[in-house]
């Protein structure tokens, strides 16, 4: 079973630590600007590869540091992910982080991570976040891929439609939850065997 509580995080409220300026580095830095283009993030790494060098030349919200990890790197942080080549001292800055009460990823030991990155559905105000519980992240990509094609595109404009209806509705708050359940329930209904049969007729 998969024990993960699966949140959504305003990250441009949150300081996110990176350490690793390599090729992990640069795919969570990545994963991190795709869903949120307005987080603070500094990296600290001796070696950055130069994608990430670029990011940070186009956002004055990333900062990048040349050398390796110190301690003192985690002060005020939220979040630190930990992409170094280095497996024990991974760990290890893990461990200061977690003492810190710093919510912590090690990309190369899923068993000391205090959560995952997930693989995301993007539709405008969708999103839809995948995990499998650390089992297979490229299960979790094709998952991605198979279910942005399902979803259909006008899922936007519905939303916003309801949104608005949302918005207008005046009453208490059971009046609401009722309209609204009403309103959508063509989603859920189950199609009319009548009209299936018609069509194959
Ligand atoms: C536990 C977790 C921790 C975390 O990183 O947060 C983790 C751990 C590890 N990943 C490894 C390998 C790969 N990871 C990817 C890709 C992604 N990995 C992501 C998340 C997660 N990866 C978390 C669990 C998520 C879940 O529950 O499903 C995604 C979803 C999100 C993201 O990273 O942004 C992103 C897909 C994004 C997308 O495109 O949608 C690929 C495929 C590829 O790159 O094409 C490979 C190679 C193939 C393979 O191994 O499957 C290894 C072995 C390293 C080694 O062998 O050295 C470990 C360590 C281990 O398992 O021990
Ligand atoms: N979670 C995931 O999605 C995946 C995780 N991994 C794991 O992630 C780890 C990193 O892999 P890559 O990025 O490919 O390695 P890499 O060799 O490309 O990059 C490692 C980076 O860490 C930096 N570094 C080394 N010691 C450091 C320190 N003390 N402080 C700060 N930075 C330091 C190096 O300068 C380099 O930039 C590996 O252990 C690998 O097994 C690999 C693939 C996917």
């Amino acid at each position: 079973m998969n024990e993960l509580f699966p949140i959504f995080i305003k990250l441009e409220n949150l300081q996110t630590l990176i350490v690793g300026g390599g090729y992990v580095g640069l795919e969570k830095i990545t994963a991190v600007l795709d869903n949120s283009p307005q987080a603070n993030i500094t990296l600290v790494s001796p070696e950055i590869r130069q994608e990430i060098v670029e990011l940070a030349g186009n956002n004055d919200r990333i900062f990048l540091i040349k050398r390796r990890f110190v301690d003192e790197d985690l002060t005020g942080r939220d979040l630190v992910i930990v992409a170094t080549n280095d497996k024990e001292e991974n760990k290890r800055i893990a461990a200061t982080s977690r003492a810190k009460h710093i919510l912590t990823n090690v990309a190369d030991t899923p068993a000391i991570c205090d959560f995952y990155l997930s693989s995301v559905v993007r539709k405008g105000n969708l999103k839809v976040a995948i995990s499998t519980n650390g089992m297979s992240p490229t299960l979790a990509k094709r998952l991605k891929e198979v279910l942005g094609e399902a979803l259909p595109d006008n899922l936007e404009t519905a939303m916003q439609q309801l949104k608005a209806v949302r918005d207008m509705l005046k009453g208490d708050f059971a009046y609401k939850v009722d309209e609204l359940n009403r309103i959508t329930s063509v989603l859920t209904a189950p199609v009319n065997p009548q009209e299936n049969a018609d069509k194959i007729d």
